[in-house]
């Protein structure tokens, strides 16, 4: 162990890539279960001659190991596809970052190094070119569309439907495109029209919220590693996933509990420590996870748009008499607080729809104005206490979004 310790370049982290968020495992503690599940429901695809489109719901909150989960899947299936000779490919697709139709279509193609022209094609007929690719190379695509609610709520109806029922638009005798959907809560699910419903939900894999055992188990294994051997007491993991667990009234996302333990790590770090102790557990959560520890958790993912309309919030709020701001008010501080980012200020549609997320994440309120205000508008307020605490939070927060580009 000594050994270890004084010839590391770090008293501390051994391999801190391994604590970024989106390095999967190659052991996924307390979700082998779940990547079992989603080999047996896809394993015909590897027969050939199988013909039928699958659809797989991967559903659970924040945090749960959605992501992970497929990801682990789709490297253990493909490996498993190609030493069986069968043709597999997988593609795996953020909505939040392709939010159209057209845009997963081209990202796929780009994925499959399938050159189609960027201009004059709808996204239908990409999807068929895609299709006759396939078809002639007599390959299956498993799609996993990860944070797929983000395209329910803002894709339309038609574009919907041509995804979930796309045989009902390209013939084919072999259906070559079977999905994984990411949702990660079923309020988007009931308000699909049963027509398009039933053909994404059809098999669901639940992800529930960890315990504080299974987080202490995945906190152990990434600090193994990720940190010099011996460098993070168990008492320390303990401390940090009895604040996350579920059954104890955190959120039992494991993202968060993550965060933790390298803030955790970085303070020790500084300190020239040769351990990460329950203090350093402490100091860290203490400066990550004040008074609101679910909704503060919620923001860990917070697009910079999102903390941006939060800090345009915090300014106004200080500023003003009311804790309610009306939304045209907030949208043109905001709009202000982008030029002195330099930043280009999302359209009102897509600032009404970061509003809402974040009304979901629990940080604001929103609510119709009565008959006394001209015309009637939505006034947006905090739900939590405004603090210095919180406003470093999302200044910090902030300076992360924009140093990680
Ligand atoms: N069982 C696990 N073992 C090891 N790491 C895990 C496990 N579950 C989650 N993680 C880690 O926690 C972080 C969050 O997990 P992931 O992104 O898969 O969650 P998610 O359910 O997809 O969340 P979201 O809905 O917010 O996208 C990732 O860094 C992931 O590697």
């Amino acid at each position: 162990m000594l050994d270890d310790v004084v010839n590391s370049p770090s008293s501390i982290f051994s391999d801190k890539r391994k604590l970024e968020l989106d390095y999967v495992p190659s052991f996924l503690p307390h979700r082998e279960d779940k990547i079992k599940e989603l080999g047996i429901i896809f394993k015909d695809i590897l027969t050939e001659g199988y013909v039928r489109s699958i659809r797989a719901l991967a559903l659970g909150k924040t945090g749960t190991g959605k992501t992970a989960t497929t990801s682990a899947f789709e490297r253990e299936f493909r490996k498993i596809a190609e030493e069986r000779g069968s043709k597999v490919t997988m593609v795996h697709i953020n909505c939040h970052k392709q939010r159209t139709l057209y845009l997963i279509s081209l990202e796929i193609a780009n994925r499959l190094k399938l050159p189609v022209p960027t201009r004059g094609l709808s996204s239908q007929e990409i999807f068929k070119i895609i299709h006759d690719y396939l078809d002639k190379r007599n390959i299956h695509l498993i799609l996993t569309l990860d944070e797929f609610n983000q395209f329910i709520d803002s894709a339309p109806q038609d574009e919907l439907y041509f995804l979930a029922r796309i045989y009902d638009e390209i013939s084919a005798t072999t259906k070559r495109i079977s999905y994984i959907f990411i949702v990660n809560d079923t309020y988007s699910l009931y308000r699909l029209d049963k027509s398009i419903k039933d053909h994404i939900v059809q098999r669901i894999i639940e992800f529930p919220p960890y315990s504080s055992h299974e987080l202490f188990d995945i906190l152990k294994a990434r600090a193994e590693e990720a940190f010099v051997k011996g460098a993070v007491l168990d008492e320390t993991l303990k401390f940090i996933s009895d604040i996350y667990g579920n059954e104890r009234g955190g959120s039992g996302n494991a993202r968060a509990a993550i965060e933790t333990l390298v803030v955790a790590g970085e303070i020790a770090e500084k300190q020239g420590a040769l351990m990460v102790t329950l203090e350093h557990a402490k100091e860290a959560n203490s400066s990550i996870n004040p008074e609101i520890p679910q909704i503060l958790d919620n923001l860990m993912d917070a697009d910079l748009h999102q903390l941006l309309l939060i800090k345009a919030l915090i300014q106004l709020v200080k500023r003003g008499k009311s804790e309610e701001v009306q939304m045209g008010v907030l949208e043109s501080e905001y709009q202000k607080l982008c030029s002195e980012f330099g930043e280009e200020p999302r359209k009102h549609t897509q600032v009404y729809e970061h509003i809402r997320r974040l009304r979901q994440y629990g940080v604001l309120n929103t609510r119709q104005s009565g008959k006394g205000m001209r015309g009637r508008t939505t006034l947006i307020s905090f739900t939590l206490p405004l603090d210095q605490k919180f406003e470093d939070f999302v200044d910090s927060k902030i300076r992360g979004r924009m140093t990680s580009r």
